[in-house]
């Protein structure tokens, strides 16, 4: 099965990464409102992937929005991620999905989901988490919260000296995640996060979502070359 993935593989090379946006849906959504927010949103600009975040939502809502939403963004190139349920993603045939430390593990998300899926692991702060997933195989390791959010009740507070040391020895790469905004994200970017991880960020940016999509790539575009 042909899968749409963004380069999940971080060469080592003396050119500046550039980050990718990764673009992440509110807790909870109206599908039809949030359709045309999604569609404003890929307009934007680059977007590597979208993750699917409906939390404690039925299986036919998640379903529903899936059926809907995947094809919208695979038309744009846009992988397209569920979040927690690796067998729904399976079912689903999703490009991915994006496991935490109190979901299902690694391995069996993998398992589930098969070697050409994409699989994220949540390690918030923790260098430890992150080797061993990466030694598992993952596509790419979560670090955050990086600044307060809403979004979520997130555990832990990650900084920026934690991707510096990632990129430094690591291949796999990076999420940064947490309260990221056009306004906070330049040091996330300037310590090699792979990928900038956003939800509110987006969808309430005082300008609307396309807005703050073509925003965040001005801004990564800017902190590259500077
Ligand atoms: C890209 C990305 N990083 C971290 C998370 C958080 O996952 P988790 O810790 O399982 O918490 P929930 O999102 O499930 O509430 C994520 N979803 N995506
Ligand atoms: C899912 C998640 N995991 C850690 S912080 C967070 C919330 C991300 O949303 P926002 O970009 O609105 O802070
Ligand atoms: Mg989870």
């Amino acid at each position: 099965m042909l899968r749409y993935r963004p380069d999940f593989v971080r060469s080592r090379t003396i050119e500046p990464i550039r980050p990718r946006l990764y673009l992440i849906s509110p807790p909870t959504i109206d599908l039809d409102a949030f359709e045309i927010d999604f569609r404003n949103a890929l307009n934007g600009g680059d977007i590597a992937c979208f993750q699917l975040r409906l939390k404690d939502q039925p299986a036919d809502v998640i379903r529903a929005a899936t059926q809907r939403l995947m094809p919208i963004a695979q038309e744009k190139g846009v992988a397209f991620l569920l979040n927690d349920d690796p067998e729904l993603a399976a079912e689903l045939k999703t490009d991915g999905v994006h496991v935490g430390q109190k979901d299902t593990p690694y391995k069996q998300a993998r398992a589930l989901v098969g070697d050409d899926a994409i699989v994220g692991v949540t390690c918030h702060d923790s260098r430890h988490l992150a080797m061993t997933a990466a030694e598992q195989g993952a596509d790419y390791v979560a670090f955050g919260a990086f600044y307060p959010t809403t979004t979520k009740d997130a555990p832990t507070r990650a900084e920026t000296d934690l991707l510096e040391w990632w990129t430094s020895l690591a291949v796999t790469p990076c999420v940064a995640i947490g309260g990221i905004t056009v306004d906070n994200v330049t040091p996330l970017i300037k310590s090699g996060a792979d990928f900038i991880a956003v939800s509110s960020g987006v969808w309430k940016y005082s300008k609307g979502p396309e807005q703050a999509v073509a925003e965040f790539n001005r801004v990564i575009d800017m902190s590259v070359t500077s």
